[in-house]
């Protein structure tokens, strides 16, 4: 089983003896006790197994226990820590000083005893100290005996720790880079100071060529090979060839279909390593990158002569395959980086597959009318984002999965024979478009469901700034077939569909849809199932990158106490000015 970080809680106490310390030791070690049950019993990390919390050996009254607590996290691979108490206790004394993790506090919202003094005082200590925390206090007072976690509490508590658990598992893992520059794409100039510095990753990289060495080598389980490919084959629907009849190829189909399985199966090694490669004496393959993301170059030097890489990123990404269900494996289409970070953020957020597109068109309601004849309704009223990557994507990304009959993206342990079925049969796979493409392959056709509450985020880097995140909640959309036909149609309809409406605000970038899309900072954006722009702005917040668009409503933001010494009125300038001061988390 992989070693997961742990969530690390802090119990602390008022360190006076002779009555005070040992009338509190209880109800201070039951807060502990009840976060951990409702961290373990609520959170999962990526293969599905709970959330392990490790709490600390004693109360922590003074520096000797908050020393020893330390040195029991450090054994126990701690990656964030929680302070809880129900009473004053001593501020700078007892708090957790690793400046290379998270930290949130607790304070109790009683009336007895001021755990909420505490948490002042404590969190005036990180603020000057420059040590950022989260501070989690209740809105109403809870009597002394009361064990329950008040709603919005509960809410924080869980917040901040999904957030904090994002940090710390993506730290001293890698990014791979199977590839290098496409294109010309900036997102896939990796930047190892962003990954390194901000994520506390390592950039690896091969050559493409190594891709095809081990297709030419057999370098891969010839036992799962034949799996994967009698799967593939019989579960993959083959679509129309849209390419015009001097740029068809049928007879050499069948040699593409064994190509891009065998490559599924590469990337994946190289990403993660297989055990079964050292059996057939590759030993050094057999180790893998120890990537929890990667990206795939493709065009142009390797789609200019070979099978594109969509069935690979596409099977990779999604959350089943010949083996049954399991996480997806975060693969980003032109080894654009900065979008398999941004994938990588939601995915740790929400333990759910991520779509890949290009932002690619904004669609007016004029020019709507214009090409189609059809007026908007709906959610698409104002106009929409046509979002189409060229040529993969998840198949989660159909949200043909059902939740309570309505579309979704489930966590991989969720999903059932009918969602894996109804998104294969949403499906088709289509000779790849031979003028980009002249190595053929293929690509994968769906058009999302609409009416499906979604997240579009993407990192951007600014010379002389450093990153920023740009988040816009909104909701998918769906035309009339003959509508949808015709846009499809002016693009590619051999690629995958999605077509997304921002929630607007009326205020800044978010007053209308056109705005959304011009001020996107790239030309890809990472799509998550659900409303998750709270949490990927205190995650952003953890790791010191301002946001510089968002459209979460306010009272959903939750950052570190310490950002409010920034400025109170102008949050958006405290942010930057916060990640500024503050500098990225491994820097
Ligand atoms: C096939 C084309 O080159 C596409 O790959 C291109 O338009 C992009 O996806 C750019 O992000
Ligand atoms: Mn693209």
């Amino acid at each position: 089983m992989t070693n997961y970080p742990r969530i690390g809680i802090r119990p602390i106490i008022d360190g006076r003896r002779r009555g005070v310390r040992e009338s509190l030791e209880d109800q201070t070690m039951d807060m502990a006790r009840r976060v951990a049950a409702l961290y373990e019993s609520e959170l999962r990390y990526p293969d599905g197994t709970p959330v392990q919390c490790v709490i600390a050996d004693t109360t922590i009254g003074g520096v000797a226990e908050a020393q020893a607590t330390a040195t029991k996290f450090r054994r126990e691979n701690v990656g964030l820590t929680l302070s809880v108490t129900p009473c004053w206790c001593y501020g700078t004394e007892t708090i957790d000083m690793d400046r290379t993790m998270p930290h949130a506090i607790w304070g109790f919202n009683g009336s007895e005893r001021p755990g909420a003094v505490y948490l002042a005082a404590a969190l005036a200590g990180h603020a000057q100290l420059g040590i950022p925390a989260f501070g989690i206090y209740g809105e109403d007072v809870q009597d002394a005996d009361d064990d329950s976690i008040p709603d919005a509490v509960r809410q924080r508590l869980l917040d901040y720790a999904t957030c904090g658990l994002a940090v710390a598992q993506m730290k001293g893992t890698a990014y791979l880079a199977i590839g290098s520059v496409c294109m010309g794409i900036a997102g896939s100039v990796v930047s190892d100071s962003f990954w390194g510095k901000y994520l506390g990753m390592r950039n690896e990289y091969v050559d493409m060529s190594e891709v095809s060495r081990r297709v030419d080598n057999e370098i891969y389980d010839k036992d799962e090979y034949a799996k994967a490919y009698a799967w593939i084959r019989d579960n993959f629907t083959q679509g129309e060839d849209f390419n015009p009849e001097q740029n068809q190829f049928p007879e050499r189909h069948e040699e593409w279909w064994q190509y891009v399985t065998k490559m599924t199966l590469i990337g994946r090694d190289l990403m993660v390593g297989n055990p079964k490669l050292a059996e057939a004496g590759w030993g050094e393959e057999a180790m893998g990158h120890g990537a929890l993301a990667a990206g795939f170059q493709g065009q142009r030097q390797w789609t200019d002569g070979k099978p594109n890489g969509d069935v690979m990123e596409t099977v990779l990404n999604t959350q089943f395959d010949w083996n049954g269900t399991r996480a997806p494996y975060i693969l980003a289409t032109e080894n654009d980086a900065l979008n398999g970070a941004s994938m990588l953020f939601n995915h740790l957020l929400t333990n759910r597959a991520q779509i890949f597109s290009d932002v690619r068109t904004y669609w007016s309601p004029d020019a709507v009318k214009r090409v189609t004849g059809h007026t908007l309704e709906g959610k698409a009223a104002n106009g929409f984002l046509d979002l189409r990557n060229s040529g993969s994507t998840t198949l989660d990304g159909t949200f043909a999965a059902q939740e309570d009959g309505k579309p979704t993206i489930k966590q991989w342990w969720d999903l059932t024979a009918v969602d894996c079925q109804a998104q294969l049969d949403a499906t088709t796979f289509h000779p790849a478009n031979v003028e980009y493409f002249p190595g053929g392959g293929f690509s994968t056709h769906f058009r999302s469901a609409g009416e499906v509450p979604v997240t579009m985020t993407r990192i951007n880097l600014v010379d002389g700034l450093g990153p920023v995140i740009q988040i816009a909640e909104g909701w998918t959309v769906e035309l009339p077939d003959e509508v949808a036909t015709t846009i499809e149609d002016r693009t590619d309809r051999a690629w995958p569909t999605t077509w997304f409406v921002p929630n607007l605000t009326g205020e800044g970038v978010f007053r209308n849809v056109y705005e959304v899309m011009n001020a996107w900072g790239a030309n890809h954006g990472a799509i998550s199932y659900g409303h998750i722009g709270a949490r990927l702005i205190t995650l952003a917040s953890m790791l010191r990158i301002p946001v510089n668009m968002h459209n979460v409503p306010s009272e959903q933001v939750f950052r570190p106490k310490n950002w409010l010494g920034f400025g109170t009125a102008d949050a958006e300038g405290a942010d930057y000015r916060a990640c500024a001061q503050f500098g990225p988390l491994y820097g």
